[in-house]
């Protein structure tokens, strides 16, 4: 009886949330470091039907640069990195769509599915969903402190999002998974960061949250203390003084310019924490980071 009217407490507690963000977009990112085992996979999936279940309309962009790395490992391709993007030649583009659009968004579309859900796996190609256009990069020479053009080749970045075919999935009752891969302005294939693709439906969509799960509890301080919330000029102070630096640097750029373009709040996340997504979601305080505009 005790235990039975615990559970009810804990409904009751989350009717707020659900009335509050029924009909709303909550973007989730799933990074690859963030998926770990089966259990971890199936659990994430079940938050995620959860969400649909209440009336939010969750949208998943999985990135999957770990996986990308094993794979052109085997194919014996050299990787390199600027500021956090992968330098993709012709090959190497072909070999991160076989593996985001093909094995890691399949693998998630079934997961789905096993927990009750209905997905629907797409890329930034599908309905003309992402238009990607070259990310420019410049690098100073430390000698002559001449700036020069840096070539990451088919690494893109959205230029233009069409989001009716969200809507269509979403309409329809299914949970549109997307892999970070999109067709160029020059009709070619581009590599996308997943936490910028993510940040750009979630502008795109004026999502409620861009929720981006990784492999730390948040944003840490210089003493490895969680901060809870930030706001862009904090963030701005942040990365002056390098408390955050590698990846957290270009996730926290695509929060503040998500919530600088409509998504309400943006939220980094310990993917590797049982149903995260449920703490932050239900709880109060939530879980992790939160960046809004103020
Ligand atoms: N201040 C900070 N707080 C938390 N993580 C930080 C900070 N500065 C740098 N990082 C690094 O950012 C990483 C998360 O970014 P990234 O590896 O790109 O994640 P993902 O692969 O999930 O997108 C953390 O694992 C950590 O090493
Ligand atoms: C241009 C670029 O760097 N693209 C990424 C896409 C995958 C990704 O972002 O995956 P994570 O979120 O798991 O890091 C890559 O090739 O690794």
């Amino acid at each position: 009886m005790h235990e039975a009217s615990t559970k009810a407490q804990t409904l009751i507690e989350a009717l707020p949330y659900f009335q509050r963000y029924a009909g709303r977009s909550f973007v989730v990112k799933y990074g690859g470091n963030a998926m770990g085992d089966e259990e971890a996979a199936r659990e994430f999936a079940e938050d995620i039907v959860l969400l649909k279940a209440v009336g939010i309309n969750p949208v998943v962009v999985h990135g999957g640069g770990p996986q990308i790395g094993a794979m052109l490992k085997k194919l014996g391709v050299e990787s390199t990195f600027v500021d956090g993007l992968r330098v993709t030649d012709k090959a190497t583009a072909e070999v991160a769509e076989m593996v985001l659009s093909g094995a890691i968004n399949k693998a998630l579309v079934s997961s789905i599915a096993r927990a009750g859900g209905k997905a629907v796996g797409l890329s930034g190609k599908d309905g003309g969903l992402v238009t990607a256009r070259k990310v420019e990069r410049t690098t100073k020479d430390p000698e002559s402190n001449i700036e020069r053009a840096l070539d990451l080749g088919f690494v893109g970045e959205p230029s233009a999002v069409d989001t009716t075919i969200i809507e269509t999935a979403t309409a329809a009752g299914m949970i549109p998974i997307i892999a970070p891969i999109g067709t160029g302005e020059d009709g070619h294939t581009y590599n996308i960061n997943a936490d910028t693709m993510a940040g750009a439906l979630a502008s795109a969509l004026g999502a409620a949250r861009l929720l981006l799960l990784t492999d730390v509890p948040g944003v840490l301080d210089k003493s490895g203390a969680l901060l809870t919330d930030l706001t862009p000029a904090d963030i701005a102070a942040l990365r002056e003084d390098g408390t955050i630096s590698g990846g957290m640097i270009p996730k926290l750029e695509t929060c503040v310019s998500a919530v600088e373009a409509g998504c309400e709040a943006a939220v980094v996340l310990d993917g590797r924490v049982p149903h995260a997504m449920l703490l932050e979601f239900f709880t109060a305080r939530g879980a992790g980071t939160l960046i809004s505009a103020r």
